[in-house]
């Protein structure tokens, strides 16, 4: 029986993939990558990083921000990833949001991936390939209170518990970055 485990975690798993450049070239090239318009306070603007989205079931579309997403099913070099992810989570997930970030200017604000249809404690598991970028966390009841993790080729983190209740997490731009990074983050959509 699994232990019952209160509070918000995140397991940093460093090296989870001894092969991280050869991952990268796979899903980059396997991946058909969507530059998408999003609603920003009330405008319209271009998203600033590329993505995809996969998932057991097709039809079912994601929509975050006014835009919509149309699911892929599994490429062969994600269908890989997930299975090892879901060895370290010890937790199956039936999709993925992929981001492609082109150099260190692209980036992701702070958010919480809090969607009702992932339920009140989702498990997501995280990949990192490719540059190595900061991935920060934040309280929501305290802005001051961070946490940084340097989110390298090959590594996972997995958030769990109450994480998308009570802290926001974002990848700040890094003007130095010039080299291109891929996260695929595995989430399990309930019935
Ligand atoms: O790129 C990352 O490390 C985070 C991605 C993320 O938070 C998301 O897609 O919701
Ligand atoms: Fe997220």
């Amino acid at each position: 029986m699994k232990r019952a485990r209160q509070g918000a975690h995140v397991t940093y798993c460093q090296g989870a993939f001894p092969q991280p450049s050869s991952l990268f070239q796979t899903v980059q090239d396997e991946v058909s990558w969507e530059h998408k318009e999003v609603t920003v306070m009330g405008r319209r603007v271009m998203q600033p990083r590329m993505v995809a989205y996969m998932a057991d079931d097709t039809s079912m579309q994601y929509t975050y921000s006014h835009t919509t997403l149309s699911p892929h099913a599994w490429t062969p070099g994600v269908a890989a990833i997930k299975e090892t992810v879901e060895q370290i989570a010890d937790h199956k997930f039936n999709s993925c949001l992929l981001n492609l970030y082109r150099t260190g200017s692209d980036h992701l604000s702070w958010h919480s991936d809090n969607e009702a249809l992932y339920g009140d404690e989702p498990v997501i598991g995280s990949v990192s390939l490719g540059a190595a970028r900061s991935f920060m966390l934040r309280r929501n009841s305290d802005h001051k209170d961070k946490r940084h993790f340097l989110v390298g080729a090959g590594d996972v983190l997995v958030m769990s518990g109450t994480t998308q209740q009570h802290w926001m997490h974002s990848v700040p731009k890094r003007a130095r970055v010039a080299e291109a990074r891929i996260n695929l983050t595995f989430r399990n959509i309930l019935p």
